[in-house]
């Protein structure tokens, strides 16, 4: 595959294991290739029948999948991470054809994913329970056991490891999964939906159905629905919230952020500075947990301003499917225009660009109608101003000065987000010091956006709650039964 000759032609939801067209549907959508502009395919969002039908494939199939044993379950999970490993260049290259990230990043993103589902195979054989000894040879204990039908629903940036982050452990937890990806990425969850159906799991486990909001509506709605896991903005992650509320189902809430990252004088400047191109231009730094507001101590603003303004300037744009290329078009035109905006607006109001910020137009002629800029460095920053203020979701790095260790606390926690933040630092003391006192989920000692799978991600504040990845991502899809045995008579109190 090539860019600008890829199509689908193929149905985008999955239900009972296949590929089908949604039952009844509203409106028609067009995902995108970012790099070159083209429609690469066309689907109807799915209605509110297609998603009961969902709902009954799923439901059927949970009823085999619960019943299953820890190690039955692992078994099938490690299979489809053998697969997606084995097609691992395959998967990225559709990831990078419809998101526009690099090949070399996507490759990145498919290898935490099949991590994920051989992380959760691997805790799936040990959930268990514990035995209370309670008096006169009475006991209690407790069994873990799955919600039911799970709806996850996912962003844009990452689409193929957000499905896999939400299906690995829902599965594990031997609950079924409803998974509908954002209408602009919806190509990718079909290789995920395949590879379980190839590994063994039973028809209906895993089910993906198209759409935007009213879907993402009519699954949160379904009484048969009993958890959503939400990966998006924060305006949607409230409607998600206020929509389970109305039937008690518990929510996990993947939101944005406007991340800090912290850089002390006396840390290691080149790991510094690659710390900050980390931070900042992953995935055209469309990154909800992206450090984008980097705080500098002021001794070392002009060398490190210097240093990551050139680092910068190097990352090659362009063709994303070319092994060299490190930074491709952004989502679509209109997100490509609203980044655009956030610089224009950060320029009057007092920010200085040191780098990039404008339009990029590779040389290719197949890429001219894609969605490129260059990535940006903004000087001059004030903790009042809207590019500090808010997500931009794009390749824009805020640096602002700091003089002390207690002033840059202050100001990094002086937001509503709370999803990451970053020190560098040669100090270990400073290092656990300022930590302790992050309003943060994850935090980075020394790097920034590496994620292990075996570390739980989520945020503080309205980043969100609930997390994913980690041993406690468990207990977001599972619950406690409690069992009371009396072995002597009933004393009742009548
Ligand atoms: N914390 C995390 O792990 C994480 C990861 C990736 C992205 N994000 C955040 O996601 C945002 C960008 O993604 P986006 O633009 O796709 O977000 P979005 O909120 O616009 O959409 C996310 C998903 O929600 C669906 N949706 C929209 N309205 C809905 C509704 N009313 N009911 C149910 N579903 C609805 C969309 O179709 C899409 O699938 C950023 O804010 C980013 O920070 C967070
Ligand atoms: C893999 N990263 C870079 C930590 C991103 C996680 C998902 C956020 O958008």
């Amino acid at each position: 595959m090539s860019t600008g000759s890829f199509t689908v032609s193929q149905a985008l939801n999955y239900r009972g294991g296949k590929r089908v067209q949604p039952a009844d549907g509203s409106g028609t959508e067009e995902a995108y290739e970012p790099a070159t502009g083209r429609v690469i395919a066309t689907f109807q969002c799915s209605g509110e029948k297609e998603v009961d039908l969902a709902v009954q494939s799923a439901k059927a199939a949970f009823k085999i999948w619960r019943k299953k044993s820890g190690m039955e379950r692992s078994r099938i999970l490690l299979e489809a991470a053998r697969i997606i490993r084995e097609r691992r260049d395959e998967i990225a290259t559709v990831e990078t054809i419809n998101n526009g990230k690099s090949i070399f990043e996507a490759q990145l993103d498919i290898d935490i994913s099949w991590q994920c589902l051989e992380y959760y195979a691997g805790l799936a054989g040990s959930m268990a329970g514990e035995h209370v000894q309670l008096p006169g040879g009475s006991f209690g204990y407790t069994i873990r056991e799955p919600l039911g039908v799970c709806v996850g629903i996912g962003a844009w940036n990452y689409p193929f490891q957000i499905a896999s982050w939400k299906s690995a452990p829902a599965l594990a937890c031997g609950n079924a999964m409803i998974f509908k990806p954002s209408p602009f990425t919806p190509v990718s969850v079909l290789l995920l939906a395949e590879i379980y159906t190839e590994a063994g799991a039973p028809p209906g486990l895993f089910n993906v159905v198209q759409g935007g909001a009213a879907t993402g509506q009519f699954l949160c709605q379904h009484r048969d629905v009993a958890k959503v896991s939400f990966t998006g903005s924060v305006p949607t992650g409230k409607k998600i919230m206020e929509l389970s509320s109305q039937g008690i189902k518990p929510v996990t809430l993947e939101l944005g952020g406007k991340s800090p990252l912290i850089i002390f004088s006396d840390c290691d400047m080149e790991n510094a500075v690659k710390g900050a191109m980390m931070a900042n231009f992953l995935t055209q730094g469309e990154v909800c947990c992206n450090g984008t507001r980097v705080f500098v101590q002021r001794e070392i603003l002009d060398k490190f301003t210097e240093e990551v303004v050139k680092q910068t300037q190097k990352i090659k744009i362009g063709d994303p499917l070319l092994e060299d290329t490190r930074m491709g078009p952004l989502i679509n035109r209109p997100h490509l225009q609203r980044v655009l905006g956030f610089i224009e607006q950060a320029k009057k109001q007092g920010a200085k660009v040191l780098c990039g910020g404008d339009l990029y137009v590779p040389g290719d002629p197949k890429l001219k109608d894609g969605y490129y800029m260059k990535p940006c460095v903004l000087g001059n920053c004030k903790d009042d101003m809207t590019c500090v203020k808010e997500e931009i979701f794009g390749p824009v790095m805020s640096v602002l000065p700091f003089d002390t260790e207690a002033e840059v606390l202050e100001r990094a926690n002086d937001t509503t987000f709370g999803l990451a933040a970053g020190v560098f630092t040669r100090d270990i003391q400073r290092a656990h010091r300022v930590v302790a006192e992050l309003q943060a989920g994850v935090c980075y000692v020394n790097n920034y956006n590496v994620s292990p799978v075996e570390l739980p991600f989520g945020g503080y504040k309205m980043s969100g709650f609930g997390r994913e990845n980690g041993r406690v991502t468990i207990e977001y899809y599972s619950q406690l039964k409690t069992v009371c045995v009396e072995m002597g008579d009933v004393e009742s109190v009548f």
